[in-house]
């Protein structure tokens, strides 16, 4: 029986960082669902398509998204950090409300995470990916703690951001995944909520893995 971890919350809750980890400790698949939405937004926001179209698909029909060993191509190139910027994002939040963008990207998604072990991260993973998942954790933070860590990050990684306008960011795209009519973010009913406010990494690895231990039966 496959073990399948899906993982759900909010801008800088830790989804990416624990999922990332949990599948190494497990030796087991994992998928960024984000950077797919991040990918198709990007490529949607260059092409100067109107989210408001009643069609998207001509837009997105050479659009070639691969999955190759944890890491994304696009039309044969890998992915770069153009799009971890908080624009990217925006851009990701705007075009996911639209169903083309929804179905396209859900439908490959369902097919990586078919059939084998693998920690899937993102929005709509327990609800609407992988509905019957083995293990549904839904990360919660409060917005300044979310905030502050992807501040931290991105000037780690030299961008020149201002903490106020991040916050801004969050907030933003928290209240546009959370009120979508479409797989909107949202806690399912059978998902373990995580405050990881005042935990660490390592905390909210052990408490993840635990669950898995209980319903997946995996030996840790
Ligand atoms: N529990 C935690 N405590 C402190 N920092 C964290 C925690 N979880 C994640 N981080 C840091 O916060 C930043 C955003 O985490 P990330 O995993 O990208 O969040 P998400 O994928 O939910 O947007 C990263 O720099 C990560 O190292
Ligand atoms: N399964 C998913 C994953 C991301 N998304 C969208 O893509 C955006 C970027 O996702 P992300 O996980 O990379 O963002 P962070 O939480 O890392 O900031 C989100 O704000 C959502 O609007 C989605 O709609 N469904």
């Amino acid at each position: 029986m496959a073990c399948r971890i899906a993982i759900d919350g909010p801008a800088g809750s830790g989804k990416t960082t624990v999922a990332r980890l949990v599948a190494q400790k497990l030796g087991i698949h994992y998928l960024d669902t984000g950077a797919m939405y991040r990918i198709v937004g990007l490529h949607l926001y260059r092409k100067g398509a109107d989210v408001k179209s009643e069609s998207l698909r001509d837009y997105l029909t050479d659009l070639k998204i691969e999955y190759v060993d944890g890491t994304f191509m696009v039309n044969g190139s890998p992915v770069g950090d153009e799009i971890r910027t908080p624009e990217a994002g925006m851009y990701a939040s705007i075009y996911a409300t639209h169903p083309d963008v929804r179905a396209f990207l859900t439908n490959m998604q369902k097919e990586i995470c078919k059939n084998r072990d693998i920690v899937a991260e993102g929005r709509d993973i327990g609800t609407v990916v992988i509905p019957d998942a083995e293990v549904k954790i839904f990360l919660v933070a409060s917005p300044e703690v979310r905030a502050k860590r992807r501040y931290l990050e991105l000037i780690a990684k030299g961008y020149d951001v201002q903490y106020e306008g991040i916050l801004r960011e969050i907030i933003e795209r928290d209240e546009n995944d959370s009120s979508r009519g479409i797989a909107p973010l949202t806690k399912a009913p059978d998902a373990v909520e995580i405050d990881t406010s005042d935990l660490s990494v390592e905390e909210v690895v052990d408490r993840i893995l635990e669950l898995v231990h209980l319903r997946c039966k995996k030996k840790i």
